[in-house]
Parts: C-alpha cells; sequence; structure tokens
C-alpha cells in the first residue's frame, strides 16, 4: 500500500524561507524595502504553514512565488548593518575611518547595557573583543582616543611593545568610569521612547565604555604576567604574534612600524593586510597551546576583532550584487547574468585577503564555466604577476626545487577529472587555455612541466598521496614551508597561482588525510566550489576556511572558541565570514527585476508513503527487537563505566555515533576506541533496519566497503556477521529462512523477489513509460548491492539501462552520460549509486529522479536530486521519495530535517548553529 504525496518545488522551499521568518522584525522590514520580491513571499508563507523542517511534509500549496533570500556580500553588506549594532550602522554607511568601531561591529546588540560584564576573558557568550572606545562624548571631555586605543592593545602583535604602555592609566580608568556612570544615569531618568533613536546609541555607548573597562581590568591583570617568564607566563614580547604568521593569507594587517601614522584616527589597522608569502618562518605560530594566560586570552580576542574587522571592512570595496563584468574573450557561449556578477565577485576575492573563497552558487548554476571564466580573465594577468612575485620574493628563493606557476589547479573527484576538460573544450574556443589531466598512470610527473599548463586537473586521493600530513595538522593553520619535504610529489613542487577545490565539501572533516593535504599546496589564491558548504556541522566550514588559511579562523580551537561557540557574538562572526567569503545564489533566486537567475522547467517533489507487507514488517520487527536490546545493553554499560569513572551524567555516550552521522559539533579528537567500536555496531545495525525498508536480500549481503564509507561505517567482519544471524541450513526446511531464531519464507530473501519498495519503483516506471519515450529516470541508491536488485526487476520490464557506481572508470562515465543525455535510443534508465555519481554529474537527459532509500546526510539527496535539475534541464523534473511508514526511514526524515535547518542557517547568515544528534535522538529511534 502506499500514499502519495507531491509536493510542488515552491513548497519544499518553504521550509528554508521560513528560517527567514524568524529573524527579528526589524531585520525583516529592512529586507522587505531592500527585496519588495523577497519580502512579499515572507509574507505569504508563515512558519506555521510549514510542518517541521522537512519539506515533504507540507501540505499545503503555497501559491505566490516562493524565493530563498538572495546571499551577496553586499546584501549580505545590508544584513550585517542589521544585525550588529547601530554604531555598526553609522560607520558602514558613512565609512570614514574616524568613525569605525570595530569592538561595537563585533558585538552583541541584545546585551542590557547596565548588565554587569563578567571579567573573564574566556567567558563563552560574553567574550567581547577588545574593544576601541567610541568615545564621542559631548557633554564631558574625553580621554584622547588614540591614548585610549594605545591601552587597550596590548598585544604585541598589533603594536610594538613600548616600556610603560602596558600599564593602564588610573586617570583614564576614571574618566571612562566617570563617563559611563553619567551615561547610565541619564539613561535612567530619560524617557527613551521619546527619543528618535529610542536610546540605541545612548546604550550603545554604556556598553562599549563598559567594554573598555572590563578591557583595560584584563590589561591590568595580565600586567603581571608579563614580568614573570619564569613562572610560565607569556610575557608580552615573546607572545605568539599573529601577524608574523607566515606563509598564508593574513587577514591582520601588520603591526606599524613604530611612529608611523596608522591611517586612521582611533589608530586601527584596517589595511588589506599582507598578500600572501611563501617561506619565511618554519614554524607556525598558534595562538593555542600551552598554557593560556589573560594575556594569551586578550591576545587571542584582539586578533578575532582585528579579523573580523578587516573582513567587514573590505565588504566595502565588494562589487554590487547585480555588477557584472564583461565575458572574457574566449569564451563561445555568452555567460548568464549571474555568472557574469559572480566574475565580479570572483575577480574582487582574487584582490583581497584572504585571497579566494567559497563559491557556493547552487549545483546546476554553471560553477564550471564560472570558474573557466576567472581563469581566462585573469590568464595574461597573472603571468604578470608571477613575475613581480619572483621578483618580490613571493616564494621562496632558497628552495630550487619549487616552481612558480601562472596556473590553476583544479582539484575534483576522480568522475570529474574529464568533465572539466571537456567543459573547457566545448565553452571556449581552441587554444584558449591548455589543459593537462593530472591523473592516470601515465600522469606527467615533472612539475616544470605542470607548471606551464594553464589548467591542471587532478583528483582528491592523488593530491592525498603526495602530500605528506601529520595528525596534529588537522588543528593547526596551514604554512609554507621553507622547503618542500623531499616525499612530496609534482603538485606540491608548483607554486599555483589559484587551487580550486571542486565538490569542496570534499574536505569536510578537517582530520582525513585528504583536506589535510589540499591544505598544504601552495598557491596565491584559494577556491572552494561547492553548491553544499555546510553539509553537517560547522566543522565542515572550519575545514573550508582552513584551507582558505583565513587566519585567525584556520586555528581550531581559535574557531571553537570564537565562531563556533554557541554565542551569539560566534554567530554574529560566522555571519561576517560567510558574507564576505562565501558567495550563494540559488535556482529559485529572483534578479532585481523580478526573474529567476535561470529559466527552469518546473520542478515537482512525490514522497510515496510505503506500508511494509506483513512479511516485511515481521523480519524488520525482529531486527529492531535486536537493536533495541543491543542499544540497551549499551546504554546499561555505558552507564555503569560513567558511574564508576564519576564521570557527569550529561555527558553523552552517544557523541561518536553523532560524529559518524556528522551531526556532532563536539571535538572530534574526543572518543575511545571501545566506545568506538560499539557504536559502529549499533550503527550497522541502523544500517540493516534501513535495508529492511528497501529489499531483504539486502541482509543477505556483505556491503560493500565504499558503500559503508558513504555511512561512516567501516565494520570488521566479526562485526557484519554479528549483526545479524540468518540461516537455511535446516535440511527439514529449505524453502524458510531463520533470522535470529524465528523462520521466514525463503523467497522474499531472493532478489527476484517484489518488496514493498520494488514494487512502487516497478508501477513508477511503467506510468512513465506510458507518457512517452522522451521520459527517462535516474534511480539513485546508496547501495550498489540495491542497484542491482532494481537492475534484476528493470531487466523483467525490458527497459534500458546503464549503472554509473564505483567500479565505472571516469572516461567509461563520460561516455555514458553523454549517451543517456542525448541518444533517444540510449538507456531509458541510469542507476546511479549515491556516493559514486551523485556529484558533480550532469544527467539533463533525466527528468525522473527516484531516491529509494534516505542517507542521513540530506546534503548527499540534494546533490543527487540536482543531477537532473540545472541548467540545460527543458523538461519539466519530478523528484520520487520512497519513504516506509513506521520504520527508521521517519526518523531520518527528522534528523535530515535539522540538518537542513543548520545549512540554512548558516548560508543565510542567520547562524543558528544548534544542531546536535543527541542521546534523546538516538533513544527516539530505538524507543527506549
Ligand atoms: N552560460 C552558459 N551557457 C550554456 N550552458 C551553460 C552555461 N553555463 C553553464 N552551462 C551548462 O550548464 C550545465 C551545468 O553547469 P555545471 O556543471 O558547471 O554546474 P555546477 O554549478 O558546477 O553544478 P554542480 O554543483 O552540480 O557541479 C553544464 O552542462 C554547463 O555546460
Amino acid at each position: 500500500m502506499k500514499v502519495k504525496k507531491r509536493v510542488s518545488d515552491e513548497e519544499r522551499n518553504s521550509s528554508e524561507a521560513s528560517g527567514l521568518e524568524n529573524n527579528t522584525d526589524k531585520v525583516q522590514n529592512k529586507t522587505k524595502e531592500r527585496h519588495p520580491k523577497q519580502g512579499e513571499t515572507e509574507e505569504t508563507v508563515s512558519a506555521s504553514n510549514v510542518k517541521d523542517a522537512h519539506p515533504e511534509k507540507v501540505h499545503t500549496t503555497l501559491q505566490g512565488p516562493l524565493k530563498e533570500s538572495p546571499q551577496h556580500p553586499n546584501k549580505g553588506k545590508a544584513s550585517l548593518v542589521e544585525q550588529t549594532k547601530p554604531t555598526v550602522k553609522g560607520t558602514v554607511s558613512k565609512p570614514t575611518s574616524s568613525q569605525i568601531t570595530p569592538g561595537s561591529r563585533d558585538s552583541d546588540n541584545t546585551r542590557n547595557p547596565t548588565s554587569t560584564r563578567p571579567t573573564q576573558p574566556d567567558d563563552e557568550d560574553d567574550d567581547d573583543d577588545v574593544v576601541v572606545v567610541s568615545v564621542k562624548p559631548a557633554t564631558q571631555k574625553s580621554p584622547p582616543v588614540a591614548a585610549v586605543q594605545k591601552t587597550l592593545t596590548t598585544f604585541a602583535g598589533f603594536q610594538p611593545k613600548v616600556k610603560g604602555q602596558q600599564e593602564v592609566p588610573k586617570g583614564l580608568h576614571s574618566q571612562l568610569t566617570a563617563q559611563l556612570q553619567q551615561k547610565k544615569a541619564t539613561l535612567s531618568v530619560v524617557n527613551l521612547a521619546a527619543l528618535p533613536d529610542k536610546g540605541e546609541r545612548l546604550m550603545t555607548q554604556v556598553k562599549e565604555l563598559e567594554d573598555a573597562l572590563e578591557s583595560m581590568s584584563l590589561a591590568a591583570a595580565s600586567q603581571p604576567e608579563a614580568g614573570h617568564k619564569s613562572a610560565g607566563a607569556c610575557p608580552i614580547g615573546s607572545q605568539v604574534n599573529p601577524f608574523a604568521r607566515q606563509g598564508g593569507t593574513i587577514l591582520l594587517p601588520a603591526p606599524p612600524a613604530p611612529g608611523l601614522s596608522s591611517g586612521s584616527s582611533l589608530g586601527l589597522q584596517l589595511g588589506q593586510g599582507h598578500p600572501q608569502m611563501h617561506g619565511g618562518m618554519s614554524e607556525v605560530q598558534s595562538f593555542y597551546g600551552g598554557r593560556m594566560t589573560n594575556n594569551r586570552l586578550l591576545a587571542v580576542k584582539n586578533a578575532t576583532c582585528e579579523a573580523t574587522d578587516h573582513l567587514h571592512k573590505s565588504l566595502e570595496s565588494c562589487p554590487d550584487p547585480e555588477a557584472e563584468v564583461p565575458d572574457p574573450k574566449g569564451i563561445k557561449v555568452t555567460l548568464l547574468a549571474h555568472q557574469r556578477s559572480a566574475l565580479a565577485w570572483l575577480l574582487w576575492r582574487e584582490t583581497q585577503n584572504p585571497c579566494g573563497g567559497i563559491l557556493a552558487d547552487d549545483m546546476g548554476l554553471g560553477k564550471t564555466l564560472t570558474i573557466i571564466a576567472l581563469i581566462l580573465a585573469k590568464k595574461s594577468k597573472a603571468k604578470g604577476e608571477v613575475a613581480e612575485k619572483q621578483a618580490d620574493g613571493w616564494i621562496s628563493k632558497t628552495d630550487s626545487s619549487l616552481v612558480v606557476s601562472a596556473g590553476t589547479l583544479i582539484i575534483c573527484p576522480a568522475s570529474l577529472v574529464h568533465h572539466w576538460k571537456m567543459e573547457i573544450d566545448r565553452r571556449l574556443k581552441a587554444g584558449k587555455l591548455s589543459v593537462c589531466l593530472y591523473h592516470g598512470p601515465n600522469r606527467e610527473r615533472s612539475a616544470k612541466a605542470l607548471a606551464g599548463y594553464d589548467v591542471v586537473v587532478t583528483t582528491y586521493s592523488l593530491v592525498s598521496k603526495e602530500a605528506p600530513v601529520q595528525k596534529e595538522d588537522a588543528e593547526k593553520p596551514s604554512k609554507d614551508t621553507d622547503h618542500v619535504p623531499s616525499n612530496s610529489g609534482p603538485l606540491l613542487r608548483v607554486s599555483w597561482a589559484r587551487v580550486v577545490l571542486d565538490e569542496g565539501h570534499n574536505i569536510k572533516n578537517p582530520k582525513v588525510q585528504t583536506s589535510m593535504a589540499v591544505c598544504q599546496l601552495r598557491a596565491r589564491a584559494r577556491w572552494a566550489v561547492t553548491g553544499t558548504p555546510i553539509q553537517n556541522n560547522l566543522l565542515d566550514m572550519y575545514s573550508l576556511l582552513k584551507f582558505l588559511r583565513c587566519s585567525p579562523f584556520d586555528e581550531f580551537k581559535l574557531w571553537k572558541a570564537q565562531v563556533d561557540n554557541g554565542s551569539n557574538r560566534g554567530r554574529e562572526r560566522l555571519n561576517i565570514l560567510t558574507r564576505t567569503l562565501l558567495l550563494r545564489r540559488t535556482k529559485t533566486q529572483l534578479d532585481s527585476s523580478g526573474k529567476p537567475l535561470v529559466s527552469l522547467p518546473d520542478r515537482t517533489c512525490e514522497v510515496h508513503q510505503l506500508k511494509l507487507s506483513k512479511d516485511e514488517q515481521a523480519v524488520y520487527d525482529v531486527v529492531f527487537a535486536q537493536s533495541k536490546s543491543t542499544l540497551q545493553n549499551y546504554l546499561k554499560r555505558h552507564e555503569g563505566t560513567d558511574a564508576t569513572k564519576g564521570k557527569a551524567s550529561t555527558s553523552n555516550p552517544f557523541d561518536k555515533v553523532a560524529q559518524e552521522f556528522g551531526i556532532s559539533q563536539s571535538d572530534p579528537a574526543a572518543s575511545s576506541s571501545q566506545q568506538a567500536s560499539s557504536t559502529v555496531h549499533i550503527l550497522s545495525l541502523l544500517l540493516r533496519l534501513r535495508q529492511c525498508c528497501c529489499h531483504l536480500s539486502l541482509l543477505k549481503k556483505t556491503l560493500d566497503t565504499s558503500e559503508l564509507q558513504g555511512d561512516g561505517i567501516v565494520l570488521s567482519l566479526e562485526e557484519q556477521l554479528n549483526a545479524l544471524c540468518l540461516s537455511s541450513s535446516d535440511p527439514q526446511h529449505t524453502d524458510t529462512v531463520a533470522l535470529n531464531g524465528t523462520r521466514f519464507p525463503s523467497k522474499l530473501f531472493e532478489d527476484t523477489s517484489e518488496s514493498t519498495k520494488i514494487a512502487a519503483i516497478v508501477s513508477e516506471l511503467r506510468a512513465i513509460r506510458e507518457k512517452g519515450d522522451d521520459q527517462k529516470s535516474v534511480i539513485v541508491s546508496q547501495w550498489t548491492s540495491m542497484l542491482k536488485i532494481v537492475a534484476v526487476h528493470l531487466s523483467q520490464m525490458s527497459l534500458r539501462y546503464a549503472v554509473i557506481d564505483g567500479t565505472v572508470n571516469p572516461k567509461r562515465r563520460m561516455d555514458l552520460v553523454e549517451e543517456f543525455n542525448t541518444n533517444p535510443d540510449g538507456p531509458q534508465v541510469m542507476l546511479v549509486s549515491l556516493c559514486a555519481g551523485g556529484v558533480g554529474l550532469n544527467l539533463i537527459g533525466g527528468n525522473h529522479l527516484f531516491l529509494i532509500d534516505m542517507h542521513w546526510n540530506p546534503a548527499l539527496e540534494d546533490q543527487a536530486c540536482d543531477r537532473i535539475y540545472r541548467v540545460g534541464q527543458v523538461k519539466d523534473v519530478t523528484i520520487h521519495r520512497f519513504v516506509c511508514d513506521g520504520t527508521v526511514e521517519d526518523k531520518i526524515s527528522v534528523l535530515q530535517g535539522k540538518k537542513k535547518e543548520l545549512a540554512q542557517n548558516v548560508l543565510s547568515g542567520k547562524g543558528s548553529t544548534a544542531t546536535k544528534l543527541s542521546l534523546a535522538d538516538i533513544r527516539i529511534i530505538f524507543g527506549v
């Protein structure tokens, strides 16, 4: 039995749009002013119209055009103004340097102005940066601003240590205290409602004065340590200097030479920072490590504040969202308007620090061609730059094994290597860019030869093999060493003009070899290209920033303390990072004239709600019972261990599980191997439950390692065998199979048997075939074993099909894709494995996409759906999802909703990060 729900594309988007509604009224009103179209949409869809975060569960068909919030830095610029304090608004709209108050930009405007502030610098939510006092009191004589600044920025990296500089002048302290008291007194008597700004300005001043006083207390508190080297304190003069970090992009300004004016009346350093440098220091200096004295924490805050401020400031030069640059000469097709404006943004980012960023346009919007246009546009200029940089000592002069290139290194999944080459050949006039595929056993191995190409395309796995990495690299900022390590391959021996990570979400886990390897590459500009930059948690974003060498946020501990800490301040910082470094437009977005960015046909989503047959349900129940008791035992054991160790009962035994699902935000480093093994076992049981929903024959099969990896599972053989005990050895019962002691008809476990899901798929395919010969389908599963079962049934229906999974080589893949897309007599159905073919493929020949099983990671599913819904698609598209009622698949829907919410929040700049798989979630899944 099945229940079918049809969900329009607009409805799917409604859950994303609803996220925006949670912003304050003030923000909404302002957004409406700037984007009337979007404003109308927000009025049309109220939060109550959207059930959960799960789009398929929306029943109401929404009328008006429902569009997502455009994401562009300039729009972000305006939003930033809204999200931060009133003083910030003034600063950004009137960007005279004398009015810029970095601390206030980066501060929390919701705080009660009269509240007493904690004095510990590492306090989570109120972890204020050292701020500059924006002192403009008309009625009272203020201390010279420069003096305040000098006092508050005692960190050596900000200003060279000058004798006596660190002393907090008592007079200044009293003056500020007096000012504060006066402002507070005014606040308490004045009718705030009658003031034009409702007292915002006054409250801001109070807050700034409080911050300044707090910072002075910190500075004062740190003074004794400065002189006590022997006591383990870090003297200011010898402190870690964030500005001295080399071999990477440095967001932070250089320390001014003594006596030099900073160029700002407040003494701020708001320049563009250093260009990247190669060579230099052999040690990357981190902010964290060893004893974190108040002084060092102050340094962290200083650096964070400065970097955030620098990013903020850089938005002033960001091109307008509608600004377009002309198509570079040599492109055969005309760039779409959104590609031309992306090109303007990319060119701008290549003049900024960090040089590069994240191109996160929706899947299928033509990011490949956009990047190719960038390469072409910069080609002639880049050659000049290399010569210049060489003369400047941009690369190490001491290491002769390093070759400078004006070329771009593109790193992509193996399946896309040929796609890049084909796109260049197809879209550019002959000879415009020379391309080398660094792939396969006969690849060019000379660094010098590679450096001569305009574009070198390679794979993540090859970079991973060539770059020697160490475990500790995962959390440390990357650096360019003086010498190329002798065991590095050719890719590491070239200093590239640009490195592009296609499908950049491949490095979402900073701890894996591939992520660490790509961070080692030398390049002037670094780009991550991905339609799904946030898949699981904020660690994904950290990993991308680390690749971009976005100092100081490329240091894991600083990232956790200052950004990914669940505080409002952290969220604000994340917003600034996102708005500055990331460009995202969606397919449903409208341009300023109200037209969609790209003209695509309709897309609908059909959710096929299925009910397992009686036999299937009985098997499911047996597996479920076993899983549940395993979990209960595990919990009992764990609680026992916790009690003996005296651990707090709040510790979450499922952190590891959560990490495996990629939902936890906890430190990836912490977990015991025993616990990991047990949780993996529980995961494997969950996996079996999911398989029961698809086809019972999957229970008999040993899973491919690649399939398990897609789930983050590494099962030992023993664990696989222990997971279930399926036997038919009893000669008396050859037509039945025993599952943990209960007997079931053996035909249920045969590939040829029509499971409930297979029956639904077959029936849908029949209906599609009847619609006409031009209708083609793509069927996606995370298990190749499931694809094989589907194939058996396709053959029975005499449907022509092809398979793309991990065993099909890239060249063959391209041929199959071409055949599917262009040949009416080619395959009618394409079977695609989610992990191997879910990303990057262009399957616009198909207009139906079947997601036949559910993955924990909704981004992977979205990626798969966008294989057919992309530029070039001319037919209406239907996405078919199949969900078995009352099973683990229902629960996955809920978890998927949570993850989507996180990604949407981060990308829309709302920044809520409260998504975590809790023990409660796991208990719900198993009902314990
Ligand atoms: N300006 C253009 N004119 C014509 N076709 C275009 C243009 N831009 C892109 N395309 C085509 O649109 C399709 C999708 O582009 P592309 O594969 O670059 O998307 P993408 O954003 O990289 O997607 P994904 O995130 O899925 O990798 C390709 O077939 C590409 O050739």
